[in-house]
């Protein structure tokens, strides 16, 4: 049995009391340090990054040293998927993830494959083997995946969009292929994730990032039922969060799901929230745009924020990533005033 020094975000997670609400941030691993920015250019490319487990271990650590947040999360990203399965990605700058080939046809869909984590994601294994050396019990540590769904987008649209509407031009047109292609996504992402807790991941998060996009009644048949799928064998072995961003039309359903932590994005209330997914810990949910205020106004908004969400059964975080502009010293201030904060 591993023995952490720091277990309140475990606990918190599995719904369990806790003397102060613990906070981490999405994104946290990233370009808001000068120190993340030093190793991203000693390594070259975003990639390169990514594949190198030593750096990658060692950025995923920094904002444990430098932000002092309740839990590290494994730096990489959510298209090592798509990649694995057989459709690589290029990181350009200041414009983001670009596939130079998209999935198109059925046939398409059926020449990916399955992958083996240990074999085409195993330089994400060998960085948690290490990070969870380094951090020797320090916090936990959170893997990730992206949801189906948001995978999908991706591997039909060959880069972000604000609409993806060529991604769900096939969920109308092509259901058949869209399906085949979220259960091959799926499929991979479980064998992936499983792989992220033998190495040592301690709790697993999904990411659906482009929740928002669809129908409350599209989100139901093409991505509801592949993120139960994926929580369904993960709770088995760790507790799993599911942040499906925008998703504000499928709280209910999501208090249905087998995870232990729903999260949260800023357009929706705590209150109403609580009322809709009752039986959940809930993380989140402060607008990033907040950290852009003065330092009493950031934590005059954190403080509201955990009063209402009450001090028990929540993960304080952001409503979404940290945006890379912020000033490091305003992160510290609203990960000061969680740790500071009492009912
Ligand atoms: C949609 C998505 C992606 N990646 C991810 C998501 C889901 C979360 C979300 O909704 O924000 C997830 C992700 N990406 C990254 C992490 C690392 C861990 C952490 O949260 O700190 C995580 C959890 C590193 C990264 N992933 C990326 C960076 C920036 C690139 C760089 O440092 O050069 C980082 C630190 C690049 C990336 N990766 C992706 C995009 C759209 C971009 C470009 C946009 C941008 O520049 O922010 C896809």
């Amino acid at each position: 049995m591993e023995i952490l020094q720091n277990d309140l975000f475990l606990r918190a997670a599995r719904g369990e009391q806790v003397e102060r609400v613990p906070v981490w941030m999405m994104r946290q691993a990233g370009r808001i340090l000068p120190e993340y920015r030093a190793v991203r250019a000693q390594a070259g490319s975003f990639i390169h990054l990514c594949t190198t487990p030593e750096l990658a271990a060692e950025v995923t650590i920094q904002p444990v040293d430098l932000l002092g947040v309740d839990a590290a999360i494994i730096f990489s990203d959510i298209l090592v998927v798509p990649e694995a399965m057989g459709l690589p990605y290029e990181m350009i700058e200041a414009r983001g993830p670009v596939f130079p080939t998209t999935v198109k046809t059925l046939a398409d869909v059926d020449k990916l494959k399955v992958a083996d984590p240990e074999v085409e994601l195993k330089y994400v294994l060998d960085a948690i083997r290490i990070t969870k050396k380094e951090l020797n019990g320090r916090v936990p540590l959170i893997g990730f995946a992206g949801a189906p769904f948001t995978i999908l987008c991706y591997m039909l649209e060959g880069k972000g969009s604000k609409t993806f509407s060529v991604a769900k031009k096939y969920l109308y047109a092509e259901p058949e292929l869209s399906h085949r292609l979220l259960q091959k996504i799926t499929d991979t992402t479980i064998a992936y994730l499983k792989a992220q807790v033998a190495a040592g991941a301690n709790l697993v998060q999904i990411f659906d990032s482009w929740a928002g996009i669809l129908s409350p009644q599209q989100y139901r048949e093409f991505s509801l039922p592949y993120i139960a799928q994926i929580s369904e064998a993960l709770q088995a072995l760790v507790p799993v969060t599911v942040f499906a961003k925008g998703a504000f039309f499928a709280r209910r359903e999501m208090n249905a799901l087998n995870c232990s932590v729903v999260g949260l994005d800023w357009n929706m209330d705590i209150a109403e929230s609580r009322e809709m997914i009752p039986d959940k810990v809930l993380q989140g949910n402060l607008d990033p745009c907040v950290l852009y205020s003065d330092f009493d106004e950031i934590k005059q908004q954190t403080q509201d924020m955990l009063r209402q969400f009450g001090g028990q059964k929540h993960i304080a975080n952001l409503g979404h990533g940290v945006y890379p502009d912020t000033d490091p010293d305003k992160v510290r201030c609203f990960i000061q005033t969680v740790k500071e904060f009492r009912f």
